[in-house]
């Protein structure tokens, strides 16, 4: 295979490509932790064994907080979060991406370090509010997961980029409630594109694993390169 993608440096820094930028460090704990509070609120509520005058207490509850927390964003779409990782590696994503997101209560949150042997890896326990088959995680999901590790792979080899083509193969039946791993690494490039592959694993067993072709951005001034 060509190795020609010309991997850049440092990451292309999205302020080049007009998007604000904030660093995942300036998020106020306080948000952070209502985060981390309504992550658990989505379970609670998807499993409550409660009756009938607490679910209507509860609900006027949350009626509150949502009414408390609306009004105008505190940063627009398209905002980037800046993640600095083990070792100083430095990470962009999306601030409400829905895999990796901080401020994404719907986001487990996938956090991908350096892995030893190379590329990234990730640990992630996943609730019954991820759920597809009985006691499974939906297959829709395990695509999202794969699909943030291979793109963060790209990422960190700086070579960040859009997924043109995702496949994936479901291998054994993935189970909630119990740790997984998820690895991912570049495994050739050629022209713009990088070619990727990440597994996912219970138990050192892979359950699903997949592939995919990124197409690298254009980095400013590179334009039809
Ligand atoms: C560090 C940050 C970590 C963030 C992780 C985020 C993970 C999440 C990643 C995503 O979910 S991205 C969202 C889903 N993907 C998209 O919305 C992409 C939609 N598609 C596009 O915008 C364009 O099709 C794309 C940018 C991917 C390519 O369009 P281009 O016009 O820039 O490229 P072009 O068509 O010239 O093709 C460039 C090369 O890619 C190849 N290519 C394009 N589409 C392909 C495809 N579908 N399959 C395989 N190869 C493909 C194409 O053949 C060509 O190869 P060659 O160099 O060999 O000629």
């Amino acid at each position: 295979m060509t190795v020609d993608a010309k991997p850049v440096a440092e990451l292309p820094d999205p302020r080049d490509y007009g998007l604000a930028v904030v660093g995942e460090e300036e998020l106020p704990a306080e948000l952070t932790s209502l985060v981390a509070e309504v992550r658990s609120l989505v379970d609670a509520v998807a499993h409550t064994r409660a009756g009938d005058e607490e679910l209507s207490a509860a609900r006027a509850s949350v009626a509150e907080a949502a009414a408390r927390l609306r009004g105008g964003p505190r940063h627009e779409i398209g905002t980037m979060v800046r993640h600095i990782r083990d070792g100083g590696r430095v990470e962009y994503g999306t601030l409400t991406n829905l895999v990796a997101g901080p401020t994404n209560a719907a986001a487990p949150p996938l956090r991908l370090d350096t892995a030893p042997e190379g590329g990234l890896r990730a640990q992630v326990r996943l609730n019954g509010t991820y759920q597809g088959p009985p006691g499974l995680v939906h297959g829709g999901w395990l695509a999202a997961l794969l699909d943030q590790a291979l793109g963060a792979a790209a990422g960190a080899e700086g070579m960040p980029g859009l997924t043109a083509h995702l496949d994936v193969d479901y291998r054994r039946p993935t189970p909630l409630n119990t740790p997984l791993e998820i690895t991912s690494r570049v495994t050739g490039t050629e022209r713009r594109k990088v070619f990727v592959a990440a597994e996912i694993r219970h138990g050192g067993e892979v359950t699903a694993e997949g592939t995919a072709v990124m197409v690298r951005i254009d980095l400013p001034g590179e334009e039809g390169a």
